[in-house]
């Protein structure tokens, strides 16, 4: 294994694999920290957590028992991805997990790089810009486990760390490698560990990239490996030869706990394609007038792409919020998603969608997944996944996909085009 990745959600983790895999690298993700050794041949291995909201000395130690794991599989270079939003607290986890693994490797001027322009997300001048909109503006300021109320990254991750942050601005990014990895040098000259980097451009992650060849870390979102394969491939030390999808025929099923507003219309879209839809609502959920055998007999008696959603605009979450508390709905609401996938692939699903990290998260770890082959893209940050023999996935992340994700999910694992 050459790349060794710690994703800290699970969607995350396969926007990173989709980047790798259409780089050219043999790419799997694991499902936390695996038992043994990875299958020989892997360039690039993924170990998803889900550690972008726990506390923070939890979050620290998983990523160094994935990082240990990671060096044992051979990996010269590491990788920490986070997301395009970069969601965390004024106390973590993005500082403590990154200045952790930059300690364990001892390395100095790592670059800190949200920057996923495929998806509008741009670093300029240290500041997080989601198309048009500064972070702050951009309605993750009312995230509700980590609202960003400051798009300046570098005082956003000053907060989470304990040494000093350090910036390479765009003026110095767009000269290219050779210029940032002065620019990096002189950081680490200074004693900043970790530094941010400017990129609006694919061009700018390219060159990024390339200025990190070396770098025993590298953190940043999926953006930041578009440019690492090429320093393999220039090596000779990828196979090549495309990666095979073969598609999943049989029956499909789509459950969605994501409440952002790219899901919520993704929803709506699929109720008015007039596709089978069934809705659970938190009231259901917590008082148990709905459960998982219910849920999955419904599904077993449609036809088309069935979807099972609690996805509810702002309002009425915080309202369910306020009714149990915040941590109680997500635990029952994600226990029923994650026992309904796993009786609807007992009951013959071959094809299954989830939507939202946590959802998609408890999904895979309901259903005992260990580990994940990369297939084509279904949306920009979504690939299509491989669980096993007879079993097909998709995890979307909240905020990706158009508005008919759904249907085109359920074609593309099936082998047929987007
Ligand atoms: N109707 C609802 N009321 C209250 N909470 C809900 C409701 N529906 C879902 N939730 C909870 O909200 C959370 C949604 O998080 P999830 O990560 O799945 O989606 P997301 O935040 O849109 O996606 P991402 O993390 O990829 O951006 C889950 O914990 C889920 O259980
Ligand atoms: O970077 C992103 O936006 C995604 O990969 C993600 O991590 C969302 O959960």
């Amino acid at each position: 294994m050459l790349l060794g990745c710690i994703g800290d959600d699970f969607t995350g983790s396969s926007d990173l694999g989709a980047t790798l895999t259409r780089g050219g690298m043999r790419t799997v993700q694991y499902v936390g920290v695996p038992d043994g050794p990875a299958d020989p041949g892997v360039e690039a291995g993924i170990v998803a957590l889900k550690s972008r909201s726990i506390p923070v000395a939890e979050a620290v130690a998983q990523s160094l028992a994935a990082l240990d794991w990671l060096r044992a599989q051979g990996c010269g270079q590491i990788l920490f991805k986070y997301c395009s939003t970069f969601d965390s607290t004024p106390q973590g986890n993005i500082g403590p997990v990154a200045e952790a693994l930059a300690e364990a490797l001892d390395a100095s001027g790592v670059i800190v790089c949200p920057a996923f322009p495929a998806a509008g997300r741009a670093v300029f001048q240290g500041h997080l810009f989601v198309a048009d909109r500064l972070l702050s503006e951009s309605g993750m300021e009312a995230h509700p486990i980590t609202p960003m109320t400051d798009p300046d990254l570098r005082r956003w991750l000053a907060r989470q760390t304990r040494g000093p942050v350090g910036h390479v601005p765009a003026s110095v990014v767009f000269d290219g490698a050779a210029a940032i990895g002065a620019a990096l040098a002189a950081e680490q000259g200074l004693g900043r560990r970790l530094v941010i980097a400017d990129a609006v451009r694919d061009a700018d992650l390219m060159a990024l990239g390339e200025a990190a060849a070396e770098a025993p870390l590298i953190t940043g979102g999926s953006g930041i490996a578009l440019g690492l394969p090429a320093n393999f491939a220039v090596r000779g030390l990828l196979a090549g030869g495309e990666a095979q999808w073969d598609g999943q025929a049989g029956r499909a099923a789509a459950l969605s706990g994501s409440c952002s507003a790219a899901t919520r219309g993704q929803v709506a879209a699929h109720i008015a394609s007039g596709a089978p839809a069934r809705e659970v609502t938190a009231l259901a959920a917590m008082t148990g007038e709905v459960d998982a055998p219910a849920l999955a007999d419904w599904a077993a008696a449609q036809d088309g792409l069935p979807l099972i959603y609690s996805s509810a605009d702002p309002e009425t979450v915080r309202e369910a919020q306020e009714t149990w508390g915040g941590a109680e709905v997500a635990a029952r609401l994600e226990a029923l998603f994650a026992e309904t996938a796993r009786l609807l692939v007992a009951g013959g699903v071959t094809r299954l969608i989830a939507a939202g990290g946590e959802t998609s998260g408890a999904v895979v770890e309901g259903l005992g997944l260990t580990q994940l082959a990369f297939g084509p893209d279904i949306a920009t940050g979504v690939p299509a996944l491989r669980a096993g023999p007879e079993l097909a996935i998709a995890l979307k992340s909240g905020n990706f996909g158009e508005a008919d994700f759904f249907e085109r999910a359920d074609r593309v694992l099936a082998g047929e085009a987007g």
